[in-house]
């Protein structure tokens, strides 16, 4: 396929991984960014790396982006926990595109391939959504995971609310995986504040496809969150 970059992406393009864990987890009101507290005895973020390391998947480098003022604390958890994944760190920004933008900076010397953006704090996303995220992006240039909602869901208006139909609604997830010439080309234009994600970064260039992603990818925003994590990891293992 061509990508909008006029490179043909292929199953067996290069693989590169940007781990965001940049933020200060201000919704979770921790002592500490959520991504370093532990989650079935070991740090959020070493389960996430972990999952992108899997040999299964091929990726040639992982990028994690980290607070600029938790080089430190990374480097003492790679200690404490023996972490010998191979991995670059780079600093972060004031928000979650300006952390992305600095990872996509460090792969500069990479001239082709896909990269998945994922977010530090979703320690239990299954290697097969990541994998069929890489090959769908290499198929269509721009690939992510979303989960159908198993709720009613209403919108609000002045009036009060009402009901929309979420059979046409998806809840997205990470990764999100795209040509890597196609993100360049995405994040040299300006922030703005409708992003959210990176593919509401992209989407005005490229379509979007959607790869099923899990109800189990979490991403550990509030304390609860920890709590449904540690289960669910347990459950994991315990399989
Ligand atoms: N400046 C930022 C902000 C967020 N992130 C990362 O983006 C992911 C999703 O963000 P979110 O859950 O909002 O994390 P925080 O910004 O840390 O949380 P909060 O909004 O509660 O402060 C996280 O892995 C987070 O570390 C980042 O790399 N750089
Ligand atoms: C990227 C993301 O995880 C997709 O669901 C989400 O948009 C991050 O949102 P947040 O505002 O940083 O919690």
């Amino acid at each position: 396929m061509a990508s909008s970059s006029g490179t043909l992406a292929s199953a067996s393009s290069n693989r590169y991984a940007i781990i965001v864990a940049g933020g200060s987890g201000t919704r979770m009101g921790a002592d500490r960014p959520k991504q370093f507290l532990e989650l079935a005895g070991e740090p959020v973020l070493l389960h996430t790396l972990r999952r992108f390391a899997d040999p299964v998947l091929s990726v040639v480098a992982i990028v994690l982006v980290l607070p600029a003022d938790q080089f430190e604390t990374w480097a003492q958890l790679c200690a404490t926990y023996h972490i010998q994944l191979p991995h670059t760190v780079v600093a972060g920004g004031a928000s979650r595109w300006a952390s992305v933008r600095n990872g996509l900076a460090e792969l500069a010397s990479y001239p082709t391939g896909v990269v998945a953006v994922h977010d530090g704090v979703r320690p239990l996303t299954p290697v097969t959504v990541i994998e069929n995220t890489y090959a769908a992006a290499a198929t269509h240039g721009a690939a992510i995971a979303a989960v159908p909602p198993k709720d009613s869901v209403r919108g609000l208006s002045q009036q009060g609310s009402y009901a929309l139909d979420r059979s046409r609604l998806r809840l997205v997830q990470t990764p999100q995986c795209f040509e890597i010439n196609l993100l360049r080309r995405a994040y040299q234009l300006p922030e703005l504040a409708t992003f959210t994600d990176d593919a509401s970064v992209v989407e005005d260039m490229h379509p979007i496809h959607l790869v099923a992603g899990d109800y189990c990818n979490l991403k550990i925003t509030t304390p609860d969150d920890l709590l449904l994590a540690e289960a669910l990891l347990r459950q994991q293992s315990a399989l």
